[in-house]
Protein backbone atom coordinates (compact mmCIF):
# COMPACT_ATOMS: atom_id res chain seq x y z
CA UNK A 1 0.00 0.00 0.00
CA UNK A 2 1.92 3.51 -0.90
CA UNK A 3 0.46 6.36 1.43
CA UNK A 4 0.45 9.99 0.90
CA UNK A 5 0.36 12.62 3.80
CA UNK A 6 -1.16 16.06 2.64
CA UNK A 7 0.44 18.47 5.30
CA UNK A 8 3.71 18.97 5.41
CA UNK A 9 3.26 20.26 9.42
CA UNK A 10 4.79 18.51 12.21
CA UNK A 11 2.52 16.06 12.51
CA UNK A 12 2.37 14.99 8.89
CA UNK A 13 6.35 15.05 8.44
CA UNK A 14 6.74 12.48 11.64
CA UNK A 15 3.79 10.50 10.15
CA UNK A 16 5.52 10.23 6.76
CA UNK A 17 8.84 9.53 8.64
CA UNK A 18 7.61 6.58 10.96
CA UNK A 19 5.43 5.11 7.48
CA UNK A 20 8.95 5.33 5.22
CA UNK A 21 9.92 2.21 7.40
CA UNK A 22 7.22 0.46 5.84
CA UNK A 23 7.88 1.60 2.05
CA UNK A 24 7.75 4.88 -0.41
CA UNK A 25 5.99 7.92 1.01
CA UNK A 26 4.93 10.82 -0.51
CA UNK A 27 4.66 13.98 1.35
CA UNK A 28 2.95 17.26 0.02
CA UNK A 29 3.20 20.06 1.05
CA UNK A 30 0.80 23.49 0.07
CA UNK A 31 3.94 25.55 -1.05
CA UNK A 32 6.46 24.67 -3.66
CA UNK A 33 8.68 26.41 -2.00
CA UNK A 34 8.78 24.55 1.54
CA UNK A 35 8.39 21.07 -0.88
CA UNK A 36 11.80 22.60 -2.22
CA UNK A 37 13.40 23.73 0.93
CA UNK A 38 12.52 19.52 2.06
CA UNK A 39 13.98 18.40 -1.04
CA UNK A 40 17.29 19.93 -0.77
CA UNK A 41 17.97 19.97 2.95
CA UNK A 42 16.26 16.72 3.58
CA UNK A 43 14.51 18.27 6.87
CA UNK A 44 11.90 19.99 7.66
CA UNK A 45 13.50 22.86 9.27
CA UNK A 46 10.07 24.79 9.59
CA UNK A 47 7.97 22.21 11.44
CA UNK A 48 10.24 19.54 12.92
CA UNK A 49 13.85 20.62 12.82
CA UNK A 50 16.95 18.09 13.55
CA UNK A 51 15.35 15.05 12.20
CA UNK A 52 16.32 13.74 8.48
CA UNK A 53 13.99 13.08 6.38
CA UNK A 54 14.44 8.95 4.93
CA UNK A 55 15.15 8.72 0.83
CA UNK A 56 11.42 6.71 1.16
CA UNK A 57 10.00 10.37 1.54
CA UNK A 58 9.06 12.39 -2.16
CA UNK A 59 8.33 15.58 -0.81
CA UNK A 60 5.84 17.38 -3.69
CA UNK A 61 3.29 20.38 -4.29
CA UNK A 62 1.96 18.91 -6.74
CA UNK A 63 -1.46 16.98 -5.86
CA UNK A 64 -1.19 14.79 -8.97
CA UNK A 65 1.71 13.39 -7.36
CA UNK A 66 -0.89 11.24 -4.71
CA UNK A 67 -2.87 9.66 -8.00
CA UNK A 68 -1.13 6.29 -7.70
CA UNK A 69 -1.52 6.22 -3.39
CA UNK A 70 -4.08 3.88 -2.26
CA UNK A 71 -4.38 5.75 1.30
CA UNK A 72 -4.12 9.38 2.22
CA UNK A 73 -3.50 11.05 5.42
CA UNK A 74 -4.66 14.42 6.08
CA UNK A 75 -2.48 16.16 8.15
CA UNK A 76 -4.33 19.15 8.33
CA UNK A 77 -5.25 21.69 11.05
CA UNK A 78 -9.24 21.00 12.00
CA UNK A 79 -10.58 24.36 10.77
CA UNK A 80 -8.49 24.26 7.34
CA UNK A 81 -9.77 20.65 6.28
CA UNK A 82 -13.01 21.63 4.81
CA UNK A 83 -11.50 23.79 2.39
CA UNK A 84 -8.64 21.35 1.45
CA UNK A 85 -11.03 18.77 0.45
CA UNK A 86 -12.83 21.66 -1.57
CA UNK A 87 -9.86 22.55 -3.22
CA UNK A 88 -8.34 19.21 -3.88
CA UNK A 89 -11.70 17.34 -4.30
CA UNK A 90 -11.03 16.33 -7.87
CA UNK A 91 -7.61 13.89 -6.17
CA UNK A 92 -9.56 13.19 -3.39
CA UNK A 93 -13.07 11.80 -3.94
CA UNK A 94 -13.81 8.44 -4.05
CA UNK A 95 -10.25 7.54 -1.93
CA UNK A 96 -9.32 6.49 1.11
CA UNK A 97 -9.12 9.57 3.50
CA UNK A 98 -7.93 9.22 7.13
CA UNK A 99 -7.98 12.69 9.00
CA UNK A 100 -5.03 13.07 11.18
CA UNK A 101 -6.61 16.43 12.70
CA UNK A 102 -8.40 16.90 16.25
CA UNK A 103 -11.05 19.06 17.17
CA UNK A 104 -14.51 19.77 16.02
CA UNK A 105 -15.41 22.43 13.23
CA UNK A 106 -16.52 25.66 14.07
CA UNK A 107 -20.31 26.62 12.69
CA UNK A 108 -21.11 22.77 11.61
CA UNK A 109 -20.22 21.25 14.89
CA UNK A 110 -18.67 18.14 12.89
CA UNK A 111 -15.29 16.01 13.67
CA UNK A 112 -13.10 15.49 10.98
CA UNK A 113 -14.76 11.68 9.56
CA UNK A 114 -17.78 14.00 9.30
CA UNK A 115 -16.54 17.04 7.76
CA UNK A 116 -15.08 14.15 5.11
CA UNK A 117 -18.52 12.67 4.74
CA UNK A 118 -20.61 16.09 4.59
CA UNK A 119 -17.94 17.12 1.86
CA UNK A 120 -16.86 14.21 -0.21
CA UNK A 121 -19.60 11.48 -0.14
CA UNK A 122 -17.55 9.33 -2.02
CA UNK A 123 -14.63 8.69 -0.01
CA UNK A 124 -13.86 6.29 2.41
CA UNK A 125 -12.78 8.18 6.07
CA UNK A 126 -11.03 7.12 8.89
CA UNK A 127 -9.12 8.79 11.53
CA UNK A 128 -5.89 7.83 13.30
CA UNK A 129 -5.58 9.74 16.47
CA UNK A 130 -4.51 9.16 20.00
CA UNK A 131 -1.68 10.08 22.38
CA UNK A 132 1.73 11.10 20.75
CA UNK A 133 4.12 14.16 20.04
CA UNK A 134 5.16 14.63 16.59
CA UNK A 135 8.81 15.02 17.67
CA UNK A 136 8.57 11.48 19.84
CA UNK A 137 7.05 9.58 16.52
CA UNK A 138 9.87 11.62 14.69
CA UNK A 139 12.43 9.91 16.55
CA UNK A 140 11.32 6.56 16.41
CA UNK A 141 10.19 6.60 20.00
CA UNK A 142 7.17 3.93 20.66
CA UNK A 143 3.77 5.35 20.34
CA UNK A 144 0.30 3.76 20.37
CA UNK A 145 -2.65 5.60 18.46
CA UNK A 146 -5.98 4.50 17.56
CA UNK A 147 -7.47 3.91 13.86
CA UNK A 148 -10.76 4.51 13.64
CA UNK A 149 -13.14 3.49 10.88
CA UNK A 150 -16.67 2.63 10.58
CA UNK A 151 -16.44 -0.04 7.61
CA UNK A 152 -14.41 -2.81 10.18
CA UNK A 153 -12.56 -4.46 6.68
CA UNK A 154 -10.98 -1.12 5.73
CA UNK A 155 -10.51 -0.61 9.53
CA UNK A 156 -8.14 -3.42 9.34
CA UNK A 157 -6.29 -2.86 6.32
CA UNK A 158 -5.30 0.24 7.85
CA UNK A 159 -4.06 -0.83 11.03
CA UNK A 160 -2.38 -3.15 9.13
CA UNK A 161 -0.44 -0.31 6.90
CA UNK A 162 -0.63 2.29 9.26
CA UNK A 163 1.61 -0.02 12.03
CA UNK A 164 5.45 0.47 11.85
CA UNK A 165 8.19 -0.28 14.17
CA UNK A 166 7.14 2.38 16.52
CA UNK A 167 3.80 3.19 16.11
CA UNK A 168 1.65 0.52 17.05
CA UNK A 169 -2.11 1.00 16.02
CA UNK A 170 -5.03 -0.32 17.43
CA UNK A 171 -8.70 -0.16 15.76
CA UNK A 172 -12.02 0.32 16.56
CA UNK A 173 -15.47 1.07 14.24
CA UNK A 174 -16.38 4.23 16.47
CA UNK A 175 -15.38 6.97 14.63
CA UNK A 176 -17.45 9.10 17.42
CA UNK A 177 -16.16 8.51 20.05
CA UNK A 178 -12.35 8.55 18.59
CA UNK A 179 -12.83 12.46 17.38
CA UNK A 180 -14.66 13.52 20.11
CA UNK A 181 -11.90 12.36 22.34
CA UNK A 182 -9.00 13.65 20.89
CA UNK A 183 -11.09 16.89 20.29
CA UNK A 184 -12.80 17.38 23.72
CA UNK A 185 -8.70 16.96 25.50
CA UNK A 186 -7.27 19.80 23.96
CA UNK A 187 -9.87 21.56 25.60
CA UNK A 188 -9.53 20.20 29.07
CA UNK A 189 -5.39 20.93 28.30
CA UNK A 190 -6.05 24.71 28.16
CA UNK A 191 -7.70 24.83 31.17
CA UNK A 192 -5.08 22.46 32.95
CA UNK A 193 -2.17 24.44 31.76
CA UNK A 194 -3.90 27.61 33.01
CA UNK A 195 -4.32 26.12 36.27
CA UNK A 196 -0.30 25.10 36.79
CA UNK A 197 0.23 28.35 34.95
CA UNK A 198 -1.44 30.72 37.93
CA UNK A 199 -0.07 28.47 40.92
CA UNK A 200 -3.23 26.95 41.64
CA UNK A 201 -1.29 23.18 42.30
CA UNK A 202 -1.21 19.43 40.63
CA UNK A 203 -4.28 18.66 42.85
CA UNK A 204 -6.05 21.29 40.98
CA UNK A 205 -5.08 19.87 37.91
CA UNK A 206 -5.83 16.48 38.77
CA UNK A 207 -9.55 17.53 39.59
CA UNK A 208 -9.88 19.07 36.00
CA UNK A 209 -8.96 16.14 34.44
CA UNK A 210 -11.28 13.94 36.03
CA UNK A 211 -14.16 16.51 35.35
CA UNK A 212 -13.06 17.42 32.20
CA UNK A 213 -13.08 13.46 31.63
CA UNK A 214 -16.80 13.76 32.94
CA UNK A 215 -17.53 16.27 30.13
CA UNK A 216 -15.74 14.38 27.48
CA UNK A 217 -17.83 11.43 28.38
CA UNK A 218 -21.15 13.58 28.67
CA UNK A 219 -21.08 15.02 25.14
CA UNK A 220 -19.59 11.60 23.64
CA UNK A 221 -21.96 9.11 24.95
CA UNK A 222 -24.82 11.56 24.31
CA UNK A 223 -24.10 11.61 20.54
CA UNK A 224 -23.72 7.96 20.52
CA UNK A 225 -19.77 7.41 21.23
CA UNK A 226 -18.86 3.52 22.89
CA UNK A 227 -17.63 4.43 26.67
CA UNK A 228 -14.91 2.04 25.74
CA UNK A 229 -13.79 4.66 23.39
CA UNK A 230 -13.34 7.34 25.78
CA UNK A 231 -11.25 5.03 28.09
CA UNK A 232 -9.24 4.59 25.17
CA UNK A 233 -5.97 6.06 23.91
CA UNK A 234 -7.98 8.80 21.99
CA UNK A 235 -9.73 9.78 25.40
CA UNK A 236 -8.18 9.06 28.72
CA UNK A 237 -4.60 8.02 26.74
CA UNK A 238 -4.78 11.59 24.94
CA UNK A 239 -5.92 13.25 27.62
CA UNK A 240 -3.37 12.43 30.52
CA UNK A 241 -0.67 12.94 27.75
CA UNK A 242 -1.73 16.45 26.94
CA UNK A 243 -2.55 17.89 30.23
CA UNK A 244 0.47 16.73 31.45
CA UNK A 245 3.21 18.03 29.33
CA UNK A 246 4.80 21.40 28.19
CA UNK A 247 5.08 19.77 24.79
CA UNK A 248 2.03 20.21 24.01
CA UNK A 249 0.88 23.52 22.21
CA UNK A 250 -2.22 23.60 23.94
CA UNK A 251 -1.33 23.21 27.15
CA UNK A 252 1.25 25.55 26.45
CA UNK A 253 -1.56 28.40 25.19
CA UNK A 254 -3.10 27.70 29.07
CA UNK A 255 -0.12 28.09 30.61
CA UNK A 256 0.57 31.66 29.02
CA UNK A 257 -3.12 32.45 30.57
CA UNK A 258 -2.45 30.95 33.69
CA UNK A 259 0.90 33.49 33.80
CA UNK A 260 -0.15 36.28 32.00
CA UNK A 261 2.29 35.86 29.37
CA UNK A 262 1.38 36.29 24.89
CA UNK A 263 1.07 33.50 23.20
CA UNK A 264 2.08 33.01 19.31
CA UNK A 265 -0.93 33.24 17.33
CA UNK A 266 0.59 31.36 14.54
CA UNK A 267 1.01 28.58 16.61
CA UNK A 268 -1.66 25.28 15.73
CA UNK A 269 -3.71 25.32 18.92
CA UNK A 270 -6.57 23.17 18.01
CA UNK A 271 -8.68 23.20 21.51
CA UNK A 272 -9.01 26.95 21.26
CA UNK A 273 -11.66 26.90 18.50
CA UNK A 274 -12.86 23.60 18.88
CA UNK A 275 -13.78 25.41 22.90
CA UNK A 276 -15.84 27.52 21.21
CA UNK A 277 -17.86 25.12 19.16
CA UNK A 278 -18.27 22.20 21.78
CA UNK A 279 -19.50 25.06 24.10
CA UNK A 280 -22.06 26.31 21.54
CA UNK A 281 -22.95 22.14 20.61
CA UNK A 282 -23.55 21.65 24.12
CA UNK A 283 -25.62 24.55 24.06
CA UNK A 284 -27.73 23.17 21.32
CA UNK A 285 -27.96 19.52 23.16
CA UNK A 286 -28.79 21.21 26.80
CA UNK A 287 -25.56 19.74 27.67
CA UNK A 288 -23.65 21.27 30.59
CA UNK A 289 -20.10 21.94 29.98
CA UNK A 290 -18.75 24.19 32.71
CA UNK A 291 -14.51 23.91 32.22
CA UNK A 292 -15.35 24.40 28.44
CA UNK A 293 -17.36 27.34 29.09
CA UNK A 294 -15.15 28.77 31.21
CA UNK A 295 -12.12 28.30 28.41
CA UNK A 296 -13.93 30.02 26.27
CA UNK A 297 -14.34 32.55 28.72
CA UNK A 298 -10.96 32.64 29.74
CA UNK A 299 -9.62 32.53 25.65
CA UNK A 300 -12.60 35.90 25.15
CA UNK A 301 -10.92 37.19 28.24
CA UNK A 302 -14.29 37.98 29.84
CA UNK A 303 -12.74 35.76 32.93
CA UNK A 304 -9.54 35.65 34.41
CA UNK A 305 -8.11 32.25 35.99
CA UNK A 306 -9.26 33.42 39.54
CA UNK A 307 -12.91 34.13 38.29
CA UNK A 308 -12.80 30.87 36.50
CA UNK A 309 -11.79 28.67 39.70
CA UNK A 310 -14.31 30.49 41.85
CA UNK A 311 -16.66 29.76 39.17
CA UNK A 312 -16.13 26.17 38.93
CA UNK A 313 -15.75 25.85 43.04
CA UNK A 314 -19.07 27.63 43.65
CA UNK A 315 -21.54 25.05 41.28
CA UNK A 316 -23.82 23.42 43.15
CA UNK A 317 -22.99 20.24 44.93
CA UNK A 318 -23.64 17.13 43.99
CA UNK A 319 -23.02 13.12 42.89
CA UNK A 320 -19.92 12.19 41.30
N1 LIG B 1 2.06 18.10 16.35
C1 LIG B 1 1.65 17.05 17.04
O1 LIG B 1 2.36 16.56 17.94
C2 LIG B 1 0.32 16.41 16.74
C3 LIG B 1 -0.61 17.02 15.94
N2 LIG B 1 -1.83 16.41 15.73
C4 LIG B 1 -2.85 17.06 14.93
O2 LIG B 1 -2.40 17.22 13.60
C5 LIG B 1 -3.04 18.36 13.01
C6 LIG B 1 -1.97 19.21 12.34
O3 LIG B 1 -1.10 19.64 13.37
P1 LIG B 1 0.44 19.94 13.15
O4 LIG B 1 0.99 19.20 12.01
O5 LIG B 1 1.10 19.78 14.45
O6 LIG B 1 0.35 21.50 12.82
P2 LIG B 1 1.43 22.42 12.11
O7 LIG B 1 1.04 23.81 12.45
O8 LIG B 1 2.80 21.96 12.43
O9 LIG B 1 1.20 22.15 10.56
C7 LIG B 1 -0.01 22.38 9.91
C8 LIG B 1 0.24 22.19 8.44
O10 LIG B 1 -0.99 22.34 7.74
C9 LIG B 1 -0.72 23.10 6.57
N3 LIG B 1 -1.93 23.80 6.17
C10 LIG B 1 -2.62 24.72 6.84
N4 LIG B 1 -3.64 25.17 6.10
C11 LIG B 1 -3.59 24.50 4.93
C12 LIG B 1 -4.35 24.52 3.76
N5 LIG B 1 -5.42 25.32 3.64
N6 LIG B 1 -3.99 23.72 2.74
C13 LIG B 1 -2.94 22.91 2.86
N7 LIG B 1 -2.17 22.82 3.95
C14 LIG B 1 -2.49 23.62 4.97
C15 LIG B 1 0.36 24.07 6.98
O11 LIG B 1 1.07 24.54 5.85
C16 LIG B 1 1.23 23.20 7.87
O12 LIG B 1 2.20 22.55 7.12
C17 LIG B 1 -3.76 19.09 14.16
O13 LIG B 1 -5.13 18.80 14.09
C18 LIG B 1 -3.17 18.47 15.41
O14 LIG B 1 -4.08 18.44 16.49
C19 LIG B 1 -2.12 15.20 16.25
C20 LIG B 1 -1.22 14.55 17.04
C21 LIG B 1 0.07 15.10 17.34
O1 LIG C 1 -2.47 15.93 20.06
C1 LIG C 1 -1.39 16.00 20.58
C2 LIG C 1 -0.88 14.98 21.51
O2 LIG C 1 -1.55 13.78 21.35
C3 LIG C 1 -0.54 17.20 20.34
O3 LIG C 1 -0.88 18.13 21.27
P1 LIG C 1 -0.86 19.68 20.93
O4 LIG C 1 -1.66 19.87 19.67
O5 LIG C 1 -1.46 20.32 22.14
O6 LIG C 1 0.58 20.06 20.75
Amino acid sequence: MTVAVLGAGAFGTALAISLAGNGPVVLWARSADHARAMRAARENAARLPGVRLPDAIAMTSDISDIAACDTILLAVPMQRLRSVLEEHAGALDGRVLVACCKGVELHSGLGPVGVIAETLPDARPALLTGPSFAHDIARGLPTALTLACADAGLGKTLQQALNTANLRIYRTTDTIGAELGGALKNVIAIACGAVIGAGLGDSARAALMTRGYAEMQRMALALGARPETLAGLSGFGDLALTCTSDQSRNYRLGLALGRGDCFDPSVTVEGAATAQAVAEKARGMGLEMPITDCVVGMLDHNLTIDEAMARLLARPLKEE
